[in-house]
Formats: structure tokens, sequence, C-alpha cells
């Protein structure tokens, strides 16, 4: 079980600007360990992420997935600000295959946001689409979970009950953690692999992935967001 690159090329486009972040880039991303990818700022992690997830294919070479992988934690992205909170966790719960009572009887109770739930997600507050989205991705039993810099979020005691539902979903699930910080990799993971000059490549431990890029061209942080943006709000056809 497991994302497998073989020889991926990606480049991003826009208008005449192209940059290749992926060229005839190889690797294995299991879906039941903890794997830490440590990337410097700009280099790419957020297309991994989202050719991990299958946002974007592949300009060249092959991705398989043979595990059920979730959107990227706290991608507001995911969610129409149109559509209300339970229709849209309705929506990912149905395209995902789950029954989405249970799970969004859950949201509702571990997000504490009682009525806003029925309102249009672009009408709620930040710090309540903040709670939905952190919970709605973890609510959800996916085998690997895809981290793009952000693992936890929301204010006080909703941070800290955010912590303890991640901790409970690393010791059934994988993840996989795209980062610049050596620190939140170094917490959490147990294997690791550095992405650089459009390659990725294993590496022994997070010093060992460190001292490959160099720590100047780090960037330490702990994975916390208090707040997330990002919500959809194209209109529906
Ligand atoms: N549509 C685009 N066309 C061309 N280049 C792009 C496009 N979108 C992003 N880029 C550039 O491609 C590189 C990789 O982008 P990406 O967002 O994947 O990197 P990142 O590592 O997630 O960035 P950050 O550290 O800022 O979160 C960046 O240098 C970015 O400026």
């Amino acid at each position: 079980m497991s994302i497998i690159f073989s020889h991926v090329h990606k480049t991003l486009r826009r208008k005449t600007d192209r940059t290749p972040v992926l060229v005839d880039a190889s690797a294995e991303f299991p879906a039941d360990q903890i794997t830490g990818v440590l990337a410097p700022p700009g280099s790419g992690k957020t297309t991994l992420a989202s050719l991990c997830t299958g946002k974007f294919n592949a300009d060249k070479g092959r991705i398989s997935r043979n595990s059920l992988v979730s959107f990227p934690v706290a991608s507001g992205g995911i969610f129409n600000g149109l559509l209300t909170g339970r229709e849209n966790l309705a929506f990912l719960c149905r395209v995902f295959g789950f029954d989405p009572v249970p799970i969004i009887r859950f949201i509702i109770d571990f997000a504490e946001v009682g009525k806003a739930i029925d309102k249009p997600f672009n009408s709620l507050n930040r710090d309540e689409r903040t709670r939905i989205m952190f919970t709605a991705v973890y609510a959800i039993p996916f085998e690997l979970y895809i981290v793009d810099g952000t693992l936890v979020g929301g204010r006080a005691n909703f941070r800290q009950k955010c912590e303890e539902l991640v901790a409970e979903r690393m010791r059934t699930s994988g993840f996989l953690m795209i980062s610049s910080s050596p620190s939140l990799l170094g917490k959490h993971c147990a294997n690791f692999l550095v992405m650089d000059n459009m390659a990725l490549h294993p590496a022994a431990s997070i010093q060992d992935a460190q001292d490959r890029l160099g720590a100047d061209r780090l960037r330490d942080g702990d994975g916390y967001a208090e707040g997330v943006e990002g919500v959809d709000n194209t209109a529906l056809h």
C-alpha cells in the first residue's frame, strides 16, 4: 500500500512562465508509515501534494496509488463557499465512499459549530471554517493523510483537541508530511526524503535530510496554523 512515483515529470505553467518542479523523479511513499519530505520553500511542496492526491497529473511518467489518500489537511479549496458545511461534508464523504451521517455528526460535535453547519460556508467566521476544515479531513478514516506544511490548527482548546485527534490517526494511518521544517518532520516522521533540484531522494534521518539541503535554505515551524483560508467561491453549474 503506497503511492509510487515512476519517472515523474511536472512543470507548472502560467502564461509564458514555466517552472519545472519534478524531472524524472522516482520515489515510494508507504501508506502505513509516517514519511517526511523535507523541501526548501518554493521548491514544489504544494505541487508534490497535488500530484499525490490526484489533483494534478504528471506531464510524463506514472503515479500509482493503491490506498485511500486524503485531500491535503486543511485544504480550503476543497470546500465550496456557496454550499453549507453539511452539504460540503456530505459531498466529500460520498466522493470517498463513506456514509456521511456518522462522520458529519462527529464533525459537528468535535468542531463545536452547532447551527453554523447549516449556513453557507463562506458566511462562517474564520475560526468556524478553520475548525470544520481541520476536523473534516481527520474525521474521514483515510489510509494516508497528505500534509502540505500544516498539520494542526484552530485556537486554544480546539488546537489541543486537534493534536489529540492527529495523534490518534497517526496510530492507525500513514501520513505523508511535506514541509520546509526539520523540527516538524523530526518530531513525527519515521522515514525521510529530500525534495531538491526537481528530484526526490531518500535520506537516512532528518539530520541527513537537513545536511543535504543546508539549514539556511529551510524554514523551521511547528506545522500549526491558527486559521486557514482558501474557500472556493465558484458558482456551481
Ligand atoms: N502556475 C504556475 N506557473 C509557473 N510557476 C508556478 C506556478 N505556480 C507556482 N509556481 C512556482 O513554482 C514553484 C513551486 O510551487 P509550489 O507552490 O508547488 O511550491 P511550494 O514549495 O509549495 O511553495 P511555498 O514554500 O511558497 O509554499 C514556486 O517557485 C512557484 O513560484
